[in-house]
């Protein structure tokens, strides 16, 4: 059964309709009302254009067959598909880019969703999630019904579903978003990848406030380089969004100033709309006084560690701002978020040893993890890391070295392997450790329970255990096996066992 939110109520554009929105010849014959989207035949509604797009393994023309048995009643493809799809007998529209029109199809049949819906989107190399929580906490705060999607999950008001990716297709988007409207959601907030913006997933939306928290290395098995992945990640600032906010502290944002964008600076530079000073207190009640626009001057708060968080809180409240929320409320608001699922998340075993986990699965979030945790510690840093398979290869030794430089002890072991050997990447991430020369004693093992019990063993009252990588995730996956795994529940479990539980669960 498909599952990927829809609104209820569909009313359906005709095909002509559809081609006259895209400036594309409409089909001759028959024109059937369009009442769903989907680029997946296996997710085909009857009363569907089926968006047949050419992929990387294959071309989804081969499946419109399918897509007609299942209810299909047009496609949306390319030259190439429309000679391949010719069998199925359905009217099609033919453009060269699908991708590049699909957002603008989607959202025209499910009633420009975007149009009379607040949207805060927030993209960048790292903390767009945690950014994502502080925004929604603020949106909350000023009256909204809020809607999110994520990394983490996707709540479109009383729905919640899974997230199979941090920013759906296009054609999922569009659905979600008419399904938020439908269920009273006012305000959404949303990351946006750069693989949703090098592919189109976000055509068609309509921006209040577009975001960008950092640009650091990732996805470069992607993105063909760093200059292809940061062009991906600056097309969220080609004029969708109405209010533009930057990082003030990352000199390679500077080329996507213009005269309106707002900044931010949690480094105190004076020079941004936004900047923080007085940066007080540690851990999970940091304070800081927050400066804006005309004088504006705010006591603030964030209850998540590290000062990264305050570079986050300030974006928040920005764009907050840029969406209509008085800063006082959006202050108070994004101070009250209680935490991020799997972020500097502390797990559920009190004790003398603090145990957390983290989503740090790149060099700069590694750096910016461990310096965070590092406060939390009265005793050393333990930290306990690997890298994923079948992605970027090329951060692995980077990923281990700014573990080896951040932590006291760092204990390599597996992340999701995919289909890749584990020992190939521990030995990868363990080259980047070694070759760091940083005092910190490295251990190599295998298997991601075994390290971590490893890591409880070795642990003294005031360390903290640190778990990097998985963060949220409910799973491990193996040699192409998803195994049930929660770094959370792991972690609580062995440090209870060690040391016992004063509550006296066991
Ligand atoms: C690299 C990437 O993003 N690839 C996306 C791309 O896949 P592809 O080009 O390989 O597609 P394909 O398998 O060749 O199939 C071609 C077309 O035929 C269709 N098809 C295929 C088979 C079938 O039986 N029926 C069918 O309809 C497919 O839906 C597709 O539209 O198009 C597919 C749908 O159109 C996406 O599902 C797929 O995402 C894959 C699964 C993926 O893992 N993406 C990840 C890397 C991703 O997007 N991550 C980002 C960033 C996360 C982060 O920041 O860390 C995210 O936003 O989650
Ligand atoms: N502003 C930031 N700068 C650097 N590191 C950060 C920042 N915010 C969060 N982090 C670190 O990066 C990790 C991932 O953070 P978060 O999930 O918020 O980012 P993301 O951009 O959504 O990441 P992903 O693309 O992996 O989903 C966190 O667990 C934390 O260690
Ligand atoms: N969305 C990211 C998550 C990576 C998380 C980490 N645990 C890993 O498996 O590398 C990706 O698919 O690249
Ligand atoms: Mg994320």
């Amino acid at each position: 059964m498909p599952g990927n939110p829809r609104p209820r109520t569909l009313t359906g554009t005709p095909l002509g309709d559809l081609a006259a929105r895209l400036a594309v010849a409409a089909p001759s014959g028959a024109d059937p009302l369009v009442t769903g989207v989907t680029h997946a035949s296996a997710e085909v509604h009857p009363g569907d254009l089926y968006a047949a797009l050419p992929g990387a393994r294959r071309h989804g023309a081969e499946f419109a067959a399918d897509a007609a048995a299942a209810g299909a009643v047009a496609l949306l493809t390319d030259p190439a598909g429309a000679e391949l799809a010719a069998a199925a007998g359905l009217p099609a529209l033919v453009v060269p880019d699908p991708r590049a029109v699909l957002g603008v199809l989607a959202s025209t049949v499910y009633g420009d969703p975007t149009s009379t819906l607040t949207v805060v989107g927030v993209t960048g190399t790292a903390g767009k999630t945690s950014t994502a929580y502080l925004v929604e906490s603020g949106l909350r705060a000023a009256g909204h019904t809020t809607g999110l999607i994520g990394t983490v999950e996707t709540r479109l008001g009383d729905l919640v579903v899974d997230s199979v990716r941090t920013t759906p297709e296009a054609t999922d988007l569009h659905a979600m978003l008419a399904a938020a409207r439908e269920r009273g959601v006012t305000a959404l907030v949303m990351e946006v990848s750069s693989h949703a913006l090098a592919m189109g997933r976000v055509g068609g939306v309509r921006f209040t406030v577009g975001g960008y928290t950092n640009f650091g290395s990732d996805h470069l098995d992607f993105h063909a380089d760093v200059e292809d992945y940061f062009a991906a990640k600056a097309r969220l600032f080609d004029g969708r969004c109405d209010v533009e906010v930057l990082n003030h502290d990352d000199p390679a944002l500077r080329p996507l100033y213009k005269a309106r964008t707002v900044t931010y600076s949690a480094a105190g530079d004076r020079s941004a709309t936004w900047w923080a000073d007085g940066v007080d207190g540690a851990g999970y009640a940091q304070r800081f006084t927050l400066h804006g626009p005309d004088g504006l001057t705010l006591p603030a708060g964030v209850a998540l560690p590290g000062r990264h968080n305050v570079a986050n809180a300030l974006l928040a409240v920005a764009m907050l701002v840029g969406a209509g929320v008085d800063p006082k409320t959006a202050v108070d608001g994004v101070a009250a978020c209680g935490g991020v699922p799997g972020r500097l998340e502390l797990v559920d075993a009190p004790g003398p040893v603090r145990g957390v986990v983290d989503y740090a699965h790149k060099t700069d979030a590694i750096v910016a993890a461990l310096a965070a945790l590092r406060e939390l510690s009265s005793g050393r840093l333990i930290c306990v890391i690997g890298a994923g398979g079948d992605r970027d290869r090329g951060k692995r030794p980077h990923m281990g070295a700014a573990a080896a430089r951040g932590a006291d002890l760092v204990l390599v072991t597996d992340d999701n392997p995919r289909t890749a050997d584990p020992a190939v990447i521990r030995a990868e991430v363990l080259a980047g450790a070694y070759a760091a020369g940083a005092s910190a004693r490295i251990l190599e093992v295998a298997g991601r329970r075994a390290a971590i019990g490893e890591a409880v063993r070795l642990a003294e009252p005031g360390d903290v255990v640190a778990l990097l990588g998985k963060g949220h995730e409910q799973g491990q996956e193996v040699a192409g096996q998803v195994h049930p795994f929660d770094d959370r529940v792991e972690l609580a479990t062995a440090l209870r066992a060690r040391f016992g539980d004063p509550a006296g669960r066991q």
